[in-house]
């Protein structure tokens, strides 16, 4: 007798802003074969414009909510979302904008009434966004206000994960953003999906501190005394293994990276510069804390290579495949 083939998860895929890479991406990703029912929630004919910009044949067909059993590169389930006025690649038209929220909004919703298992998003331009004058910081504040989550942003290579304490902030708001209920929040959330979404049973996090040298005992700033000191104390007493505060600059050397399965940074650009710098093509951004799986790429718009076809896929890939294994992950523990 046969043994029916298990069926694919539906993986929800956002092409971000239209004139940028994103399209494009997502036209590359279709043609990988995943182990994962693709739904694109784009524009049919701006998908089609991005196809035929990359010199690469795609099949689109209208989602009927169905799931394959095999995987099937070179076609792509389509939930068409309208753009109205077409894109011009390297140019992002805030017009755009509310085309691109609804494309997050459905792909939100959609996990959460469960249409999809799980998402991945390509880059969207902020600024765009803002200048269109709705209120934006990044997928992560969209995804957290939409399902009333506490969240956290990681980004994730092979060798090294990087929890951010504060995300989408002028520099100059990040320290009065360091308090020790949202310090706390993002450690608990932190150390409950490394258990939860990388199987490690008692995960190791080392915290970085805001100023430099960790703050000089108190000489080159307060926070670390005053904040990050006493909250680190307080839940290492209930069992969490939380090294640090580690100087910034050392903590990404060798020796200490043997201490640790991730570090929580204080600010963006603490944490990510080191990754980007060292993985660009194998890191992906994960949304820690969500109801719903969400992965994304490491990368903005690039909208210098926009239209050209020659944008790498390969974080996008790689942010699939992260989704598909912590599916399968999240599937073994409620089995
Ligand atoms: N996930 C997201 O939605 C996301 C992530 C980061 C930045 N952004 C947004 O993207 C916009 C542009 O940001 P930016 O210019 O700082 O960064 P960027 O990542 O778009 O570009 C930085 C450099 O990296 C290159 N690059 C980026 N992605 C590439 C790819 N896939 N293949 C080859 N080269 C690539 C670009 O060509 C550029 O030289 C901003 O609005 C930013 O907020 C969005
Ligand atoms: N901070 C992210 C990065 O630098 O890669 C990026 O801006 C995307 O963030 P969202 O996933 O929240 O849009």
């Amino acid at each position: 007798m046969a043994v029916p083939r298990p069926v694919l998860p539906r993986l929800a895929v956002t092409a971000g802003e239209p004139a940028g890479v994103g399209p494009e991406l997502v036209v590359k990703l279709a043609h990988q074969a995943l182990s994962a029912t693709l739904v694109a929630i784009v524009d049919r004919d701006l998908l089609a414009r991005a196809a035929a910009r990359c010199g690469v044949a795609l099949v689109l067909q209208d989602d009927d909510g169905s799931v394959d059993t095999q995987p099937r590169p070179g076609l792509l389930r389509i939930r068409h979302m309208p753009l109205g006025a077409p894109e011009r690649p390297g140019q992002p038209d805030p017009r755009h904008a509310a085309y691109v929220i609804a494309t997050l909004a459905e792909a939100a919703d959609g996990c959460m009434a469960r249409r999809y298992d799980a998402l991945v998003t390509a880059p969207l331009q902020k600024s765009s966004i803002n200048d269109a004058g709705i209120a934006f910081r990044g997928h992560t504040e969209f995804f957290a206000e939409r399902t009333h989550a506490d969240v956290v942003m990681m980004l994730a290579s092979p060798e090294l994960r990087v929890a951010l304490a504060t995300t989408h902030l002028p520099l100059a708001a990040v320290p009065a953003a360091i308090t020790t209920p949202s310090l706390e929040r993002t450690l608990r959330i932190v150390h409950g999906d490394m258990i939860a979404k990388f199987g490690i049973a008692r995960p190791r996090i080392a915290v970085l501190g805001l100023n430099p040298h960790a703050g000089e005992g108190g000489h080159l700033g307060r926070e670390e005394k005053d904040i990050i000191i006493p909250l680190l104390e307080r839940l290492r007493g209930e069992g969490l293994d939380l090294r640090g505060p580690l100087p910034a600059d050392t903590a990404f050397v060798p020796a200490q990276r043997a201490h640790y399965d991730a570090v929580l940074a204080m600010y963006h650009d603490q944490g990510l510069p080191v990754l980007k710098s060292e993985a660009f093509d194998r890191t992906v951004n994960l949304t820690l804390g969500l109801p719903f799986i969400r992965t994304s790429v490491d990368h903005g718009t690039a909208l210098d290579l926009a239209g050209s076809g020659r944008a790498d896929p390969s974080s996008l890939i790689v942010a699939a495949r992260m989704a598909i294994e912590l599916l399968a992950r999240r599937d073994a523990a409620l089995r």
